[in-house]
């Protein structure tokens, strides 16, 4: 499943999935499942910033993920799935993480995973402890103090939108000063990449020998033995700093590779992604809401 703060939708791919799109993946058999009901009317349907999409029919079942158990959790099944979908076959679904406002069930709303477990936890909070090339975790209803070094610090969440949004008040490159400048981001696990404003990514590649905004690649390249500055945030008073060699982030040629951070233009806001949140330990608590940030 794709853990995803950037969505609160909690879907699986279905046995009512056309076989065409379903090939490779594990599938949820309603039918077949021993405490499952169909919510009779409902149904759900979503858009994503890739151009993604899935939709279908909810069922309430019992459900044990991470350890944790909903007694009664909306599941929404998907009929339909797009391409990028059926081909990704790593994720036989999503696990949404964000807030009431982006789930997409129709005509009520149904609660994500968290919502519905979150009161049943030690603490209403989740951590994520995602790393840069190895495996990583997430701990639901605690904070594990193995994972992080040094305290933690917290910033407050706009969650009018429904996404987990921060506002960064500005950012330094490599060891250089920091450049104030509001930067409101949303910070979703299921967004791979950093995008910012076309200024702060050309004071950053402007600092890497052979990097360009080509638009064959859809983005910024550089050769792949440049070496690369940190980008640092300043979330609250503190700087937040992502390792330059994180940005290299996929080889594009053979002695080309394409950026971690991206351009944000176009968007409605910017996107901390994974590339960011692999430098972190971040608490999320939704009943506040707030963040946490702290080194692993
Ligand atoms: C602005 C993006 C669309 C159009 C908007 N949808 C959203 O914001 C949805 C909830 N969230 C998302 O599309 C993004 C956040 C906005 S990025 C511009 N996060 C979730 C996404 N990464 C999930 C995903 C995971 C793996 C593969 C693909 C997609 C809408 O429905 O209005």
């Amino acid at each position: 499943m794709d853990f995803d703060t950037g969505s609160s939708d909690f879907w699986v791919f279905s046995t009512l999935l056309p076989s065409s799109e379903s090939a490779g993946h594990t599938l949820y058999n309603a039918s077949a499942s021993k405490h499952s009901s169909l919510e009779s009317g409902e149904t759900w349907s979503i858009n994503y910033g890739d151009g993604s999409g899935a939709s279908g029919v909810i069922y309430s079942d019992r459900v044990v993920l991470a350890g944790v158990t909903a007694t009664s959790q909306a599941v929404e099944a998907a009929t339909s799935v797009s391409s990028a979908f059926t081909s990704d076959t790593q994720n036989d679904g999503l696990v949404g993480l964000a807030f009431d406002g982006l789930n997409t069930a129709s005509p009520s709303k149904v609660p994500t995973f968290f919502q519905t477990v979150q009161k049943s936890l030690f603490e209403p909070v989740f951590a994520s402890a995602l790393r840069h090339n190895a495996a990583g975790t997430y701990d639901f209803g605690w904070i594990d103090p193995s994972k992080y070094t040094g305290k933690i610090t917290y910033t407050p969440v706009s969650n009018s939108s429904g996404y987990w949004e921060i506002t960064a008040n500005g950012y330094a490159v490599g060891s250089g000063a920091t450049v104030s400048e509001s930067l409101t981001s949303i910070v979703d696990t299921g967004t791979t990449l950093i995008y910012m404003p076309d200024d702060l990514l050309n004071a950053y590649y402007s600092q890497v020998n052979g990097s360009s905004d080509s638009s064959d690649a859809g983005g910024w390249i550089f050769p792949c033995d440049a070496t690369l500055p940190d980008i640092s945030f300043e979330i609250g008073s503190k700087e937040f700093t992502v390792p330059g060699s994180y940005i290299n982030y996929s080889p594009y040629t053979d002695d080309t590779c394409y950026g971690g951070m991206q351009s944000s233009d176009g968007f409605p806001f910017n996107v901390l992604g994974d590339v960011f949140i692999k430098s972190q330990y971040i608490v999320w608590a939704p009943t506040v809401p707030q963040m946490g940030f702290a080194a692993p």
